[in-house]
């Protein structure tokens, strides 16, 4: 591989509504909301393994005295790490001290009431220290201080870097964070000042106007501004010097973010989950931030949900809920097992509903739980097929009732993966010999040549963790077949909003479709395409359309899968092994509400998406790695 594939940000807000010391009273602890920030964190720890951070805010502290504080870490162990940096000055204190919340903020960092915290995948920039967020602009004065964390990825970071210069800024770096950060620090200075001047003129002194802007400051004006040319999927925290703090979410609804609120915390996550186990609330409690809205909260505490920009059709992230979220969320777990079910009937014919001879199993660890739905599906399919045979036999005049009876679905735990980490956003180097040792088998339940193997994974992406290692360690258990299946549909298109997945060449199911072009002597085909292509990048991207789309539109969804298995086979692998790959809609249908399926359909939820794959496509047949956005 030549590019690491990376993935999603988490990203975690908590508001104090009353003073640290009620915390202490209630919960035996004035840190009660940093524990809250750092559980948050942990329990998101699927959704970070590049770095972590977290800053807070201390409300009305004097002149002079430190108000923000913020501690980074990319470690290797960098939640541990992050924490450890920010408990160090509390392992000191006396008992007195640690219960003394008033004591503690007037002395100790991070004893804010509003705090950020977040974990990083990095999908621009790279994995340093310096780009992990959260991002800091700092100024004298309170009201422009402004700190950005996000779960994000822009297809136009060029474009909105430019604007900046244009404006005569000079960014120091060209990150994607800096960038938004700049852009709405930008505006904030504006906003700021427009109220500056407008109360000058009454008499007030430069005191006094200070709280007047923290009163007056209209973030959903400064949003609206800021965000006006972002497109991409995104869900953007920000805290403001003097307290003010949102979380933005995309038009379109890509990137997840969830809050609850109750008279002790306001509290954001992009996860539903790691809030009801944190704070105990039911799923009721929890809402989510709205597609194209801001949830804002004043310094007063006071809160609200209000759109910054024209809403786009939802196309909520479907790889959040096949893959990227942890499954507990309750409707993500039931999507999965729906997505498991659905897999079920395809299963049962690809069998030939030969129960006796198939062992089926999962490629841990997401995959689990479509794989509790694929059981009870095919426990469906195996009491049709009882029935069916009993009829049979009774008609022939046959025995063998208990046979059929005894029947069942051998359900077996056949792949074991050894550590927890996430291969799929490791770095390309580690990745490769990550994913051939990662996983080892069970010897013994699979018979020599008499049964199918069916293992079912979340998605198959380049397919390089079934060629380099599954199909490999499981043809030593020397099953007569191996059946792969999957339950994404076919990962065909890059993404730009979340993962950064923008080498075209390197998905297994772009290569399965260039082969069988290839080999239907459509090369010509392939050319045209390719110079539409360039034709459609000199168009303005709400003009442009998916190119790459005429090229899948040649072939039957089953052939690309036929072929998906040819590539995937090591030389040399005995079984025979076919792939069954979900269909979009079997996906549609088990995740009604997260519509955003642009990987496997091709349909952009924004105009940037139909450059980003129009770019991707061309760079491929250029030879170019050059990103794609
Ligand atoms: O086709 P590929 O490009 O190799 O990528 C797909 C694989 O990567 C993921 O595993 P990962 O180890 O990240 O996570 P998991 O333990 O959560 O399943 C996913 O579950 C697939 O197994
Ligand atoms: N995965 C993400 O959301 C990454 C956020 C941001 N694009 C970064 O690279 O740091």
């Amino acid at each position: 591989m030549s590019e690491a594939i990376h993935h999603e940000c988490g990203l975690a807000m908590i508001r104090l509504k009353k003073p640290l010391d009620y915390y202490n009273k209630k919960y035996g602890t004035p840190l009660h909301g940093l524990k809250c920030l750092q559980l948050l964190m942990r329990k998101m720890r699927n959704r970070g393994q590049d770095g972590a951070g977290m800053a807070t805010i201390k409300l009305d502290h004097p002149p002079g005295k430190k108000f923000i504080s913020r501690k980074r870490s990319n470690a290797s162990n960098y939640l541990d790490d992050l924490w450890a940096g920010v408990y160090k000055r509390f392992d000191v204190l006396t008992p007195e001290q640690l219960s003394d919340g008033e004591w503690l903020k007037e002395n100790l960092p991070y004893t804010g009431e509003v705090m950020m915290g977040h974990l990083r995948y990095g999908t621009h920039s790279s994995n340093a220290i310096e780009t992990c967020h959260p991002f800091l602009r700092q100024s004298n004065w309170k009201t422009r201080c402004l700190i950005v964390a996000g779960n994000f990825n822009l297809t136009n970071v060029n474009e909105l870097f430019q604007e900046l210069v244009e404006l005569g800024q000079y960014p120091k770096e060209k990150s994607d964070t800096v960038t938004v950060l700049e852009k709405i620090g930008h505006f904030l200075d504006d906003e700021v000042q427009r109220i500056h001047s407008w109360h000058k003129p009454d008499g007030h002194t430069n005191i006094e106007i200070n709280d007047i802007i923290a009163d007056e400051l209209d973030v959903q004006r400064l949003l609206k501004r800021a965000s006006k040319k972002f497109d991409g999927g995104y869900v953007m925290g920000g805290m403001i010097g003097h307290g003010d703090a949102f979380v933005m979410r995309d038009p379109a609804g890509i990137r997840p973010a969830f809050y609850f609120e109750d008279d002790e915390f306001v509290a954001v996550a992009s996860e539903r989950p790691a809030l009801q186990t944190v704070f105990d609330v039911p799923f009721e409690a929890i809402k989510e931030v709205e597609p194209g809205h801001a949830l804002i909260i004043k310094k007063s505490g006071q809160t609200s949900m209000k759109p910054f920009t024209k809403l786009l059709p939802r196309a909520a992230c479907s790889f959040e809920r096949i893959y990227f979220s942890r499954g507990n969320d309750r409707d993500i777990y039931l999507e999965r097992k729906e997505l498991g079910r659905r897999l079920a009937r395809q299963v049962a014919k690809a069998v030939k509903y030969d129960f006796d001879n198939t062992v089926v199993s999962y490629i841990p660890n997401t995959a689990e739980t479509a794989f509790q739905g694929m059981i009870e599906g095919l426990e469906d399919e195996l009491r049709w097929w009882r029935k069916k045979e009993m009829k049979r036999r009774k008609k022939k005049g046959k025995n063998g009732f208990g046979k059929v009876l005894k029947t069942k679905v051998r359900n077996e735990k056949i792949v074991v993966k050894d550590g927890k980490t996430r291969t799929f956003i490791a770095d390309t180097s580690s990745r490769d010999d990550m994913v051939s040792h990662v996983y080892d088998v069970t010897y013994g339940i699979v018979r020599d040549d008499i049964d199918t193997l069916v293992l079912l994974d979340d998605s198959i992406v380049r397919g390089t963790t079934m060629r380099d290692s599954i199909i490999k360690i499981v043809s030593r258990l020397r099953p007569k077949r191996i059946i792969i299946v999957s339950s994404a549909p076919q990962i065909r298109y890059p993404d730009c909003y979340g993962i950064d997945m923008s080498k075209m060449g390197e998905f297994v199911a772009f290569k399965a479709m260039e082969a069988l072009l290839v080999e239907g002597g459509k090369k010509k085909l392939i050319k045209q395409v390719y110079k539409k292509a360039v034709a459609e990048l000199k168009k303005p991207d709400k003009k442009q359309k998916n190119m790459v789309k005429q090229l899948y539109d040649q072939l039957k969804y089953e052939d690309v899968s036929k072929k998906i298995a040819q590539i995937m086979t090591p030389k040399g692998t005995k079984p025979k092994v076919d792939v069954i790959y979900q269909t979009i809609e079997d996906l549609q249908e088990s995740c009604p509400n997260n519509n955003g399926d642009w990987y496997f359909s091709g349909n952009y939820p924004t105009p940037g998406g139909f450059r980003v794959v129009n770019k991707a496509f061309v760079n491929y047949m250029e030879g170019s790695g050059e990103r794609a956005y």
